[in-house]
């Protein structure tokens, strides 16, 4: 596939000298954030997002619902996050919504700006335009909405009263989440019925309907497939967000490379963020996986000789994590299948052709499947690793080259998508002692 090419300088990425012994605190979660923040601005009264993340995906997050009508004020702000205070507003129409290309963004908000009082239009980055919208909108629109497109850009005009949808959510579990969290603001609430091949990513489901029944929302999901919410208001709460375990997973990553030990602090003791999964696929790829003391924060050490195993690993649930794998993968001893994962090649790339074409453009050997990869383990020298605008993808290479001299990755700058800091946290990773 062809590689875009940005006029930012390559990063050259760090090779690590000798195992790393690091705590690395993470920002708050992406997804977390995003949906806390659908949900404060919906609520029946002022609220508080607790350690939020800044990113470019929250921050469009933020600016759409503050366009929508919401108020959000900042407080606190540190590395940890920032504090919104969030106080709803009637959805006002007129707005125009960049998504960038955040898939939170562009299926969260349709089913807010839905609710407005007159017409609201959504665009987002070039790539954006090529990311599946069709379930979504064309559900929308059987609910009562009029949407002009198919995909980005779109303008969409309410109102909507809610009732029964079906749709094929097998391209994203973002479709059937973007519709629960409005969901009890619609007249007749709503009914999702999924037809189709498995929805991915169920984790990420099971926290839309977490985050909602945490704010008095009844949600009914006893059927495999079928989601039911009732009307009703949206409780103002004190939300706080953990941090995001999917931007664990490079870190840890590193103390496999290296044959180091990586602390991630306040790794939460359950959670439906799908960054848990890390722990038993790292484990099968040779790490200890442990508790510190306190039993707070996870602990993660690689083998003394860096050496890794390759794994088969269906990734259908926890896809967001396949960048950190393939990479690991590449770096392996024995051969690796990851499956279960066609749905990537909606992400922010076709990320399974994205992955095959730049570890093989260092001289490895990577197949994308129909749904996933097949990593063969062979020697890797240096070169450029090409980010596609997408932060996973950056990170990838930040791996590769913790082990391979002279990778230099294209337009390191796109990990502000979810993780702004993450170039300064990965040389400080390498400093610390
Ligand atoms: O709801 C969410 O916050 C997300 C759901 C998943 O999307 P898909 O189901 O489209 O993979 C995940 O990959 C994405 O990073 C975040
Ligand atoms: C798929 C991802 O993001 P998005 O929320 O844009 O879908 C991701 O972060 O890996």
């Amino acid at each position: 596939m062809p590689a875009p090419t940005t006029p930012t300088p390559h990063w050259p990425a760090p090779t690590a000298t000798s195992p790393v012994t690091a705590t690395v605190p993470l920002p708050g979660s992406k997804s977390v954030t995003n949906r806390a923040l659908v949900l404060a601005a919906l609520a029946d009264g002022p609220g508080v997002v607790r350690r939020a993340l800044r990113s470019r995906d929250a921050d469009l997050m933020a600016s759409a619902l503050r366009a929508l009508g919401a108020t959000l004020e900042p407080a606190g702000e540190s590395a940890a996050g920032v504090d919104w205070h969030v106080t709803p507003g009637p959805i006002r129409g007129g707005a125009s919504i960049d998504a960038g290309l955040a898939g939170t963004v562009m299926r969260f908000v349709p089913p807010v700006a839905a609710l407005a009082d007159g017409p609201v239009s959504f665009d987002g980055d070039p790539h954006a335009r090529k990311r599946p919208m069709g379930p979504i909108l064309d559900a929308l629109r059987s609910l009562g909405a009029r949407i002009d497109n198919d995909a980005l850009p779109f303008t969409i005009s309410g109102p909507l009263a809610g009732g029964e949808v079906t749709l094929d959510a097998s391209g994203s579990s973002q479709f059937v989440s973007g519709l629960l969290l409005t969901a009890a603001r619609f007249e007749k609430g709503i009914t999702i019925r999924h037809v189709g091949p498995p929805v991915p990513s169920q984790p990420h489901i099971e926290m839309t309907v977490e985050m909602l029944r945490a704010v008095g929302v009844t949600v009914d999901d006893s059927e495999s497939d079928v989601w039911r919410v009732e009307p009703g208001p949206i409780a103002a709460r004190d939300m706080t967000v953990e941090p995001d375990l999917s931007n664990a997973a490079p870190f840890l990553a590193a103390a496999l490379v290296t044959g180091g030990t990586v602390t991630i602090p306040t790794w939460p003791e359950r959670t439906t963020q799908p960054g848990d999964a890390l722990r038993g696929l790292l484990t099968a790829m040779g790490a200890t996986v442990t508790r510190s003391q306190s039993g707070a924060d996870l602990v993660v050490t690689g083998r003394p000789t860096g050496e890794i195993t390759g794994l088969d690993a269906d990734l259908h649930e926890v896809g967001e994590l396949t960048p950190t794998i393939a990479a690991l993968a590449a770096l392996a001893t024995t051969p690796s299948r990851i499956r279960g994962v066609a749905h990537l090649r909606g992400h922010e790339t076709d990320r399974l052709a994205a992955l095959a074409t730049e570890i093989n453009r260092l001289g490895g050997d990577a197949e994308d499947t129909a749904d996933g990869l097949v990593i063969r383990p062979r020697p890797l020298h240096g070169g450029t690793f090409h980010s596609y605008d997408d932060h996973r993808m950056a990170t990838a290479g930040a791996v590769i080259g913790l082990r391979v001299p002279g990778v230099e990755v294209e337009n390191i700058a796109t990990t502000a998508k979810t993780l702004p800091e993450f170039a300064r946290m990965w040389a400080g990773m390498l400093e610390a002692r």
